[in-house]
């Protein structure tokens, strides 16, 4: 008996562990997912601004040319200074034109990073011609980044953060295209709300269906581990689940409660002369013909093998005996046919009355034993 507590109570915990494992699993889930969406938006956006600076590049490459091709014949004076005399008009509307329809500013500076040409507006830092960008640091080293090692660089000004890209017009003259980067936060695009939205969504439906199912599979596993699969009753963690509330109800309890026990007469014969299978037949043959003859109200389980354990409800002790017999005498006369064979089978049954304050497991310890003694049919 202390075996078959242990075996409910480790019943009880692994139903419970699992059960708090399943109720935990959508909300993990919905965590995890959600997780991998904010990565997948911040991928988004980071791809969105590198998208962004490379349309830069290329824009403000795409500006150099052009205006190089409007300077290719630029005049130099003797200490390679550019002269801009001729075209000086010519050039400044070129670079208007391309600061208004590529939103890239050009702009020709020395070896020392003098501003020596720009178009209509002030050049950058609001600096004008003849102007050393040197006392502009971060202008200064942006402009010498690129003059000394050729590729793009960056400065900050107050508008927002500019891209810059060089072309040598000449050894002491260098063209600088200069654009303006979108703000960081226009990297915010459709493709981080799409994604974002999308994403969130995505969780909010797993975290659902995982609710859903495992709720089903709470549901299904609790009825799995109370119920016998071979004759449908409560096993016997069924019948102490359903047994406890009838139990620990007073009334129940003066009323009168009794437990009574059936085995089945020489299943291990049956089994060895027929086989399994017919075995199992007469299991749920006695069964069926028990849970027949109890009340709906009250608990009947497979209690083991070969035995069917009753909570029987408000009987007299003379009632209860009869009540008993018949069902023996009943089981006993019944035919069971197996292979076309009639078989003959008969139940051993036992009962006890359950006292005031007696608990279950010393009663079926009781009850059990007075099923031992009890050699034939009563
Ligand atoms: N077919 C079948 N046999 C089972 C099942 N569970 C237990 N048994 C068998 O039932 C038999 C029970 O053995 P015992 O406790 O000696 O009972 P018995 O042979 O009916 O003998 P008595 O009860 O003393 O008359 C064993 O041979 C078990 O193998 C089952 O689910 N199906």
């Amino acid at each position: 008996m202390a075996n078959h507590n242990n075996e409910i109570h480790s019943a009880h915990t692994q139903t419970k562990d699992s059960g708090d494992v399943s109720r935990k699993l959508p909300d993990y889930l919905f965590t995890i997912v959600f997780l991998l969406t904010l990565v997948l938006s911040c991928i988004a956006v980071l791809s969105e601004r590198q998208h962004q600076i490379n349309d830069a590049k290329r824009d403000v490459s795409i500006t150099i040319r052009l205006l190089q091709d409007h300077i290719s014949d630029l005049q130099h004076d003797e200490a390679w200074r550019p002269i801009f005399s001729k075209d000086k008009q010519h050039i400044i509307n070129v670079m208007d034109h391309i600061r208004t329809e590529l939103n890239c500013r050009l702009y020709i500076v020395d070896e020392n990073s003098t501003l020596l040409f720009k178009d209509s507006l002030l050049g950058p830092f609001g600096s004008d011609n003849g102007q050393q960008l040197t006392l502009i640091p971060a202008l200064r080293n942006a402009i010498e980044s690129v003059i000394i090692n050729g590729g793009t660089a960056t400065y900050k000004e107050s508008s927002g953060t500019h891209l810059i890209s060089s072309l040598p017009l000449s050894p002491r003259a260098t063209l600088i295209g200069d654009a303006q980067l979108p703000a960081w936060y226009t990297a915010f695009s459709y493709s981080f709300f799409i994604t974002l939205i999308i994403g969130t969504i995505g969780a909010i439906v797993v975290r659902y269906v995982i609710q859903k199912n495992s709720r089903l599979w709470r549901r299904q596993s609790l009825a799995q581990s109370i119920i016998d699969p071979l004759t449908s009753l409560p096993n016997r963690r069924g019948f102490e689940l359903l047994s406890k509330q009838v139990l620990s109800c007073p009334e129940q309890r003066s009323k009168g409660l009794y437990l009574v026990v059936a085995n089945i007469n020489n299943l291990h014969g049956m089994n060895t002369q027929y086989g399994l299978d017919a075995g199992d037949t007469l299991i749920r043959q006695v069964a069926a013909s028990i849970r027949h003859y109890l009340p709906k109200e009250d608990i009947l389980c497979r209690w083991s093998g070969d035995e069917f354990l009753a909570l029987v409800r408000s009987r007299e002790l003379n009632t209860i005996d009869t009540f008993c017999r018949n069902i023996s005498s009943t089981i006993n006369k019944q035919d069971f046919i197996l292979s076309g064979e009639r078989v003959p089978l008969s139940i051993k049954i036992a009962d006890h009355k359950l006292s005031a304050d007696e608990q279950l497991s010393s009663a079926i310890v009781k009850l059990i034993d007075k099923l031992r003694n009890t050699k034939h049919a009563v």
